[in-house]
């Protein structure tokens, strides 16, 4: 049910700004895709384009094999849910749960339900009336129970409340697990949703900067904690980039950038050192840095 997307070259100009430059890249899909990107980075411009709202510019894209824009073919098995819900102010929340269950090939109503009382959705109230947090809950409600083999959520739960995003996060995860789909998040809550992602791509300016399993994306730091003297000497020892440090009486922890080399790790093992993952919103950050070279 999932479906693999390939870009080659893709542009995307709004007049004579460059939105998306040149971008290639493959999806298999299958996978939960992390999208990220500092802001005016060009992650909605690229999702528009995959779920053909928007024609681009120029390059090739291909989502299961073929252009999806102005081919229903395609785009009725992708769904787009954007920040602000595609869905007339006048409807009640209940009718577009209805329409969708129509345009939805693999829609599934009892899901849906289930969905709307967990979430509290209002099912009698127009779309007009709906909180922030409610048309983020009906985005979210519209976008799982589509079980689209391509679901995309631009930022489009970022209006839920702590409690109701990790509501989000587990549903995603154990409908994911069984309705296996092609799925993409983007997002500025890195470290909350770090965990689901199998892939990671970074934009940049309208640019492919990182495309990389998150597992070797956050091998390219390392967390260094230990005895706060021993820390800084096998830091400054190895001549390893320091992008920020924790102190904890006489204990650190001090992230790093650069892969460590299989000698590096024998050496803080055997100065006591404990080696872990860098936080892929501490890479992020790094390597999105103005003037960071890349
Ligand atoms: N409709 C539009 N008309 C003109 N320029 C646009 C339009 N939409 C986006 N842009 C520009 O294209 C670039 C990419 O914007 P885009 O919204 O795709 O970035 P983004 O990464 O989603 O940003 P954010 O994280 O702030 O939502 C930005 O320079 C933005 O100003």
């Amino acid at each position: 049910m999932s479906i693999p997307v390939s870009v080659r070259d893709l542009r995307l100009h709004y007049g004579d700004t460059v939105a998306l430059d040149n971008l290639s890249f493959e999806l298999a899909g299958g996978k939960i895709y992390g999208l990220l990107g500092r802001n005016g980075s060009g992650k909605t411009s690229l999702l528009s384009v995959l779920a053909a709202f928007r024609r681009a510019t120029g390059g090739t894209v291909l989502v299961d094999g073929e252009d999806p824009f102005e081919n229903a073919r395609v785009t009725r098995r992708v769904c787009l849910i954007r920040d602000n819900v595609d869905a007339e102010d006048a409807d009640r929340v209940g009718s577009v749960l209805d329409l969708a269950s129509r345009l939805r090939p693999n829609w599934d109503a009892d899901y849906a339900s289930r969905l709307a009382k967990q979430f509290d959705l209002p099912l009698r109230k127009r779309v007009s009336g709906l909180s922030r947090g409610g048309r983020s809950a009906l985005g979210v409600t519209l976008g799982l129970a589509s079980r689209a083999p391509l679901t995309i959520f631009d930022e489009s739960y970022l209006g839920l409340d702590a409690p109701s995003r990790y509501a989000f996060y587990q549903e995603l995860i154990a409908d994911y697990a069984e309705h296996p789909r092609t799925i993409i998040l983007s997002t500025h809550l890195i470290e909350e949703v770090a965990n689901l992602f199998e892939e990671v791509l970074i934009l940049d300016r309208g640019r492919l900067l990182v495309h990389e399993e998150t597992d070797t994306l956050r091998r390219r730091g390392a967390t260094v904690t230990g005895e706060a003297t021993a820390v800084d000497a096998f830091v400054a020892g190895n001549d390893l980039e320091a992008l920020g440090e924790k102190r904890l009486g006489g204990t650190k922890a001090t992230t790093t950038y650069g892969a460590l080399t299989e000698a590096q790790r024998r050496e803080a093992a055997a100065a006591g050192l404990d080696l872990a993952p860098v936080g892929l919103q501490d890479l992020f950050i790094h390597l999105t840095a103005s003037g960071v070279p890349r």
